[in-house]
């Protein structure tokens, strides 16, 4: 579904992305994990087509799109998680869904038209749905708990109906609790669909309990890549990732 080759990129002196090659299988969840600094979000600006790589190739479904504008890379069905609830803290989550889908079908979506096209709206309440908000529909994004904000997040990438999401830390800023029902919620959106997704997480509990597949950035270079399973055990990840302190309790918990 999504393939890397050779991604490279650097910020002046900084080499960020240093030759990245991944695949990623048609609805896989794939986790990103690795140090501060070792490139993820770099990796998903590049792929998305927000900043431009200096070498590589990024093969969306068959069609290489590097250098396409994020907004051709989201019509080809790559679409990402950004902080846009907050934008429009006098919608609710209901019309801003709509407003969502009513923009990837192409029309003109105002607020003072009195019903949106029922697709639209059939559409939106299916995401709320699948999203477990439909009793918030009509909540204002003001209104929202940091968590129900990032859901809304998921929710508008989801309204331009993509076959790849990207999901940029969907835990961050949350307590233990409430990471844990968010993770839940991506998981079961995964599981319910035929999304290919890709999450950078911090959290190691988090990534190793749902990613399928997990791939590991240290200094803009893959370090491995593996099942959950695979990854406990690599020694380059207990060295270099987690750490000496890590070392014991990694190889402790892998037995
Ligand atoms: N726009 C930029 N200009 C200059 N340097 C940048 C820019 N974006 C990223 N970098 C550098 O590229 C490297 C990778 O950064 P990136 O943010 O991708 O890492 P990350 O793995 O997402 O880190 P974190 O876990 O802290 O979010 C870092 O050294 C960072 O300082």
């Amino acid at each position: 579904m999504l393939d890397i080759e050779d991604l490279a990129k650097s910020f002046g002196g900084v080499e960020a992305m240093r030759g990245v090659t991944l695949d990623f299988p048609a609805s896989s969840l794939t986790a990103i994990i690795g140090p501060n600094g070792a490139g993820k979000t770099t990796f998903f600006n590049l792929i998305s087509g927000h900043i431009r790589a200096d070498r590589g190739r990024v093969v969306l479904n068959g069609e290489d799109v590097m250098g396409r504008s994020s907004l051709e890379i989201v019509r080809r069905g790559m679409a990402r998680a950004f902080q846009v609830a907050s934008i429009f803290p006098d919608m609710t989550m209901e019309d801003s869904l709509i407003a969502a889908v009513t923009a990837r079908r192409g029309e003109l979506f105002t607020l003072r038209r009195r019903a949106p096209l029922p697709a639209a709206r059939d559409r939106a309440r299916e995401i709320l749905d699948t999203l477990g908000l439909s009793s918030r529909a009509g909540a204002l994004s003001r209104n929202l708990s940091h968590g129900e904000q990032k859901l809304l997040d998921i929710g508008l990438a989801l309204a331009v109906d993509p076959k790849v999401l990207l999901l940029d830390e969907p835990t961050a800023g949350m307590g233990a609790e409430e990471r844990w029902r968010m993770i839940e919620k991506v998981h079961a959106l995964w599981e319910g669909s035929d999304l290919t997704m890709i999450f950078i997480e911090h959290d190691m509990d988090i990534v190793f309990q749902i990613a399928q597949q997990i791939n590991v950035l240290s200094y803009g270079k893959v370090l491995a890549q593996g099942t959950p399973e695979e990854i406990k055990r690599n020694q380059d990840v207990i060295d270099a990732y987690l750490g000496k302190d890590h070392h014991h309790a990694v190889a402790e918990d892998a037995r």
